[in-house]
């Protein structure tokens, strides 16, 4: 469904990863681990066709996104849902952040059709709020929310307009394990809704909890890629090894 082919991408002349290759399914949970600073936000952003790649090619469900022309791109763009590692509210309720992503990332048909269908976008905000345990808070001022709680709110937002991918970016690095709980669980309820989930994770016990496959991203690319439990178990490469087992120190 969204996949990178051979990408390669620098930052003046230095090179983040050369040739990486990754995808997501449709209903699959794929992980992406490493050491700091070694990329995993930029595949992120070059998954969500936020950044263009020197070299290869990212599509979406077959269509290159970057052959295509600016308008194309944008409503390819706008079936990718990406969560950063801080919470970006407004100041407005919770519900208007959450009706927010639904207002920026339909197109005008579909904000059509679900003015058409009465009330469509408040029962999107409230389900999506629901999965992440915070339909009760829809009124509250978003800045009287708690930092896990703000988090909850970003993925209720990215949730709510049915995105085909979900990319998050170390979405529960600051956060307690109740609300770590509350978005692993989204993270599950996501892939049964069928979206293709990519998470970048420092926390390999997370990405040993929520994934179905594991990236290991060292270096200037991907070491190994594989099921979750064969990465852990029984990694094929050693430096992949190395690094799950602590050894390989950056
Ligand atoms: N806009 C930019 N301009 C120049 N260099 C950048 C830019 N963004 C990131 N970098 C560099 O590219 C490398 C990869 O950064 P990136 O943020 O993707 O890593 P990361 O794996 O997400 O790190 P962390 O786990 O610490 O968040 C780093 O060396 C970073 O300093």
């Amino acid at each position: 469904m969204l996949r990178a082919t051979d990408v390669s991408l620098s930052y003046d002349e230095e090179a983040v990863f050369r040739d990486l290759s990754i995808e997501v399914g449709e209903g699959e949970v794929v992980a992406v681990i490493g050491p700091s600073g070694v990329g995993k936000t930029t595949l992120l952003r070059t998954l969500a066709l936020a950044l263009e790649p020197d070299e290869g090619a990212v599509t979406l469900d077959g269509t290159d996104a970057w052959a295509v022309d600016e308008a194309e791109r944008l409503a390819l763009r706008r079936r990718v849902g990406m969560v950063f590692q801080e919470a970006s509210l407004f100041d407005g309720t919770v519900a208007r952040n959450v009706e927010y992503g639904l207002r920026v990332r339909r197109s005008w048909s579909d904000r059509l059709a679900s003015v058409l269908r009465l009330n469509g976008a408040a029962d999107a905000v409230h389900e999506s709020l629901e999965v992440v345990g915070l339909a009760d808070k829809t009124d509250q001022p978003a800045d009287s929310l708690s930092g896990g709680e703000a988090q909850r709110v970003s993925f209720a937002r990215a949730l709510a307009y049915e995105p085909d991918a979900l990319l998050l970016d170390e979405p529960t690095s600051d956060l307690d394990p109740r609300n770590t709980a509350v978005i692993e669980e989204a993270i599950g309820e996501a892939r049964d809704r069928g979206i293709g989930v990519v998470v970048a994770t420092h926390d390999m016990h997370q990405a040993e909890r929520v994934a179905d496959r594991v990236a290991v991203l060292l270096d200037d690319g991907i070491s190994e890629i594989g099921p979750t439990e064969s990465i852990f178990e029984d990694p094929e490469n050693e430096r992949t090894r190395k690094f799950i087992s602590g050894e390989l120190v950056y």
